[in-house]
C-alpha cells in the first residue's frame, strides 16, 4: 500500500541546507503526517578522494559545508537530482540562488503539479530586465506554490540549537501550516505571514546592507555609523520591495526576516566578513570568496548587481544611494570609503 504521508526532499547541501536538514530531518521522527527518509541532493564532489555523497551517508556530517555537525541518519545525500526529487510531494529548495534556474530546468517536467515547495534562497533574479523573485521563478518554471522561509539565522548557530525565529511566508494558508509544522522546533521558532514578496525582498535585500556594515567595519568607522548604514539600508529595502511589489506590508520588516534578519547578518554573516576583508586589503570579492568561504557563496555583491541592472534600466539609482554605492564599490571599483561619503 503506497503511504499517504509526505515525502520530504531537500535541494540543497550547503551551510544552511546542511543545517536545515538537521531540523527537518529530526522533526520528521515519529511524524504521522511527514515520511521518516529525506533525501537531500548533493551537487557531488570529491573531499580528499571520497564523494561528498558518501561522508554523509556513512559518517552524518558534512564536513564541507557544515563540519562538526551530527545530521540524522533519514537523510539520504542523492547525487542525482531526478533521482532525489523522484516521489517527492515536498521540496526544500535552499541553493545559492544563482544555480536555481539550472536546477528548474533539470526538473521541468518531473514535478507533479500537486508537490508543495518552500524557497529557503536569499536572492533575486533579473528576466528581461525585470526584476523576478526565486519563488517565482521556481512557482512558473515548475507550475507548483511556493513558499518562502527568511530569518535572522546564521546557520552555524542555528545548527548548534541556538534559539533563534524565523519567517514563512505562503500564499495558500495550509502550505504555511504544513511548513510550519516541518520546521518549527523549541529552538527555531516558526513564524507564518500571508506575504511570500515582503518576506522574501528581505531575506535577498539585507545581504547587500550586510556588504555596507562589513566594509564600515574594515574601515573601523564604529557601531554608530554601522548602526547608521543598517537604518538607511532597511528604509532602502522597505522603499524598493514597496515600489516593486504592492501589497508587501509594513509589519513584515518587523518579523525575524526583516529587521532581526538584518542585525544578525550585520553583526555575524559571511556577506559582512568578506566586505570586512575587501576594505582592510582592497581584494576583489570574488578573490576574497574563495579565500575565506571553502566553496560557500556569498549573495549580497551578486544581488547588489541585479537590484542595480533593475535601478539603471528604471532611471532609479539616485534614490537607492546606499545600494548603488554598494553596487559601484563591489563591481566598479570605488573606494570603499565611499561607503559614507555617497549617502
Ligand atoms: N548559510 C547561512 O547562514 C544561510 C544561508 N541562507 C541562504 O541559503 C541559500 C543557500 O546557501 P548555503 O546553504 O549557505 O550554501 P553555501 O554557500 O554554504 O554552499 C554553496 C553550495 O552550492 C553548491 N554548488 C556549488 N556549485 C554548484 C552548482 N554549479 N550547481 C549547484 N550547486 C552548486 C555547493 O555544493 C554547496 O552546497 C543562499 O541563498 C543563502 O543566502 C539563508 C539563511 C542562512
Ligand atoms: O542569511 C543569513 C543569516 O540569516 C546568512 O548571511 P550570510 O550569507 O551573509 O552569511
Amino acid at each position: 500500500m503506497s503511504s499517504t504521508k509526505e515525502r520530504v526532499c531537500i535541494i540543497g547541501s550547503g551551510n544552511w541546507g546542511s543545517a536545515i536538514a538537521k531540523i527537518v530531518g529530526r522533526n520528521v521522527i515519529g511524524s504521522s503526517r511527514f515520511e521518516e527518509p529525506i533525501n537531500m541532493w548533493v551537487f557531488e564532489e570529491m573531499i580528499d578522494g571520497r564523494k561528498l555523497t558518501d561522508i554523509i551517508n556513512t559518517e552524518h556530517e558534512n564536513v564541507r559545508y557544515l563540519p562538526g555537525i551530527q545530521l540524522p541518519a533519514n537523510i539520504r545525500a542523492v547525487p542525482d537530482l531526478l533521482d532525489a526529487v523522484k516521489g517527492a510531494t515536498v521540496l526544500i529548495f535552499v541553493v545559492p540562488h544563482q544555480f536555481v534556474k539550472g536546477i528548474c530546468d533539470q526538473l521541468h517536467g518531473s514535478v507533479p503539479p500537486t508537490t508543495k515547495a518552500i524557497s529557503l534562497i536569499k536572492g533575486v533574479d533579473v528576466k528581461a530586465k525585470s526584476l523576478a523573485l526565486i519563488s517565482d521563478v521556481i512557482a512558473q518554471s515548475l507550475s507548483i506554490d511556493v513558499s518562502v522561509l527568511m530569518g535572522a539565522n546564521i546557520a552555524n548557530e542555528v545548527a548548534r540549537d541556538k534559539f533563534c525565529e524565523t519567517t514563512v511566508g505562503c500564499r495558500v494558508r495550509a502550505n504555511g501550516e504544513l511548513f510550519r509544522e516541518l520546521f518549527n522546533t523549541p529552538y527555531f521558532r516558526v513564524n507564518v505571514v500571508e506575504d511570500v514578496a515582503g518576506v522574501e525582498l528581505c531575506g535577498a535585500l539585507k545581504n547587500i546592507v550586510a556588504i555596507g556594515a562589513g566594509l564600515a567595519d574594515g574601515l573601523e568607522y564604529g557601531d554608530n555609523t554601522k548602526a547608521a548604514l543598517i537604518r538607511i539600508g532597511l528604509m532602502e529595502m522597505k522603499k524598493f520591495a514597496r515600489m516593486f511589489y504592492q501589497g508587501v506590508k509594513e509589519e513584515t520588516f518587523f518579523e525575524s526576516c526583516g529587521v532581526a534578519d538584518l542585525i544578525t547578518t550585520c553583526a555575524g554573516g559571511r556577506n559582512r566578513r568578506v566586505a570586512e576583508a575587501h576594505a582592510r586589503t582592497g581584494k576583489p570579492f570574488e578573490q576574497l570568496e574563495q579565500e575565506m568561504l571553502n566553496g560557500q557563496k556569498l549573495q549580497g555583491t551578486s544581488t547588489a548587481l541585479e537590484l542595480h541592472e533593475v535601478l539603471r534600466q528604471k532611471g532609479l539609482c539616485k534614490e537607492f544611494p546606499l545600494f548603488t554605492t554598494i553596487y559601484e564599490i563591489c563591481y566598479e571599483n570605488l573606494p570603499a570609503s565611499r561607503i559614507v561619503e555617497n549617502i
